[in-house]
This record gives structure tokens, sequence and C-alpha cells, in this order.
């Protein structure tokens, strides 16, 4: 479904390039639950960003669903960027002047969900996280973890089929962070593929294939 090829993304200043991805191949099919790990710095949020469309600054071919990215229109990437994907990223990117419950919508009217179907979805989210209390508060009225929930919840709303995930437990505690991982491993039985990165073992652990990168590149690619 995904398949990248020969990825480079680099940073030229005025006397030297300096890579941040260098040569990635990567393939990933619909269904696989996979986790990006490797120490800070070496690239796992900025593939994050080419895999979501969120970047196209980079070198090398991606496609997806055997079309290229890099033929489409600004406008059709954009329109592939909201039907296709959910993103969870490390900052939140709440709307500060939306409620929790207008947040979690959004995605559901860019998918053009009826009203009532809308209720329901954001209705069984905020009781999953725990948050019904919360659902007229405004983000800057929110702990960092329930800010981190609200994200969450917005991402998973409108069953993306392809959620990516930058630490998306960094600010939970342990308990909530397994609880967020089973939400995952459900997504992903009922045919969501998800690619997070992490810094967590345990996380990686609820995923189905391991991705290890050093230096911008894919040092071991193992199933899980
Ligand atoms: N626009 C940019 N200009 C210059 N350097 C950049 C830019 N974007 C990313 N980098 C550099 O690229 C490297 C990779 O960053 P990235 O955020 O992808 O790492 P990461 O593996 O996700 O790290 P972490 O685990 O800390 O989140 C870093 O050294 C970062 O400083």
């Amino acid at each position: 479904m995904i398949s990248l090829g020969n990825i480079d993304k680099f940073i030229d200043s005025r006397f030297q390039r300096v890579f941040i991805l260098k040569g990635i191949n990567l393939s990933v099919g619909q269904g696989e639950f996979l986790t990006l790990m490797g120490p800070s710095g070496v690239g796992k949020s900025t593939l994050l960003n080419i895999i979501g469309l969120l970047d196209d600054d980079f070198e090398g071919q991606y496609s997806i669903d055997g079309k290229s990215i890099q033929n489409m229109k600004d406008k059709q990437r954009s329109a592939l960027h909201k039907s296709e994907f959910g993103y969870i990223f490390q900052a939140y990117h709440l709307i500060d002047d939306l409620t929790v419950y207008e947040n979690i919508e959004t995605p559901l009217l860019y998918r053009g969900v009826s009203a009532s179907e809308r209720k329901s979805i954001i209705a069984d989210l905020l009781d999953r996280f725990k948050m019904v209390a919360k659902k007229d508060l405004f983000p800057e009225q929110l702990s960092g973890g329930q800010q981190q929930l609200v994200g969450i919840a917005r991402a998973i709303a409108g069953k993306p089929r392809i959620l990516l995930a930058d630490e998306p437990t960094g600010n939970l505690h342990s308990a909530q962070a397994k609880e967020i991982m089973e939400v995952f491993k459900e997504l992903n039985k009922e045919g969501t593929t998800i690619i997070q990165a992490t810094h967590s073992r345990e996380n990686a652990d609820f995923g189905t294939r391991l991705i290890e990168m050093l230096d911008g590149r894919i040092d071991k690619d193992i199933a899980l």
C-alpha cells in the first residue's frame, strides 16, 4: 500500500549537505502495525511527516496504492492526506478556540459524516477516554495528558485507513499508555494500518513489525 524507494531528505547549508534520511526503502502493507524506533534525532518524525504527506521536500519515490505521490497536484495530495490519514502529533495541534467536543468533531466534518453519526462516534470516544465531563472545555483548560488524549480521539474519530502516531503516549502515565496501545491494537485488528514512532519498547510490542533506525537509515526490520 505504502511504498518508499530510496528516500533521501537533506538540508543544505552553505558548506555542506546534511542528510536527515538516507536511502530509505520501506513497503508497508494494509493491516500492518509498524513501529519506528531509534535514538533521538534519527529521523523518525521526519519519515512520518513524509509518509503522512506533510512534507514533500525529499528525493526518491513514494507511492500509495501504486500511485506516485510526486505526480499528484497539491490539491490531490491534500485530499489524500485528509481522506486516508489520521495523525497524532508529538505536540497536540489542537485548535485553541474549539472545545474538546468540537476538536474531535473536525475530521468528521471533513469527511461529511452525518450529525447523528458524529454525535454517536464522539460520545463513544469521550466515554472510552473518560473525558465526558471535559467535553465543553477548551484545550488550555486541560492537562498535557488530557490534551494528548483529545489529539488521539480526534485522529481516530474518522476511522482513517492509515494512522500515524508520533510518540503517542509521551505525556501519559503507564496505565493510560497501555490503554491507548490497546485501542491501537483493536483498530489494527479492524484493518487500520498503523505506523508509530516511539522510544518505548513496550509500545512497540503491541505492533507486528519493528523498524530500528540509525543515522537516518533503516538498520533493522524485525517481524514481531
Ligand atoms: N527543517 C529542518 N531543518 C534542519 N534540521 C532539521 C529539520 N527538520 C529536522 N531536522 C533535523 O533532522 C534530525 C531528525 O529529526 P526528527 O525529528 O525526525 O528525529 P526523531 O528521530 O523523530 O527524534 P525524536 O525521537 O527526538 O522525536 C534532527 O537532527 C533534526 O534537528
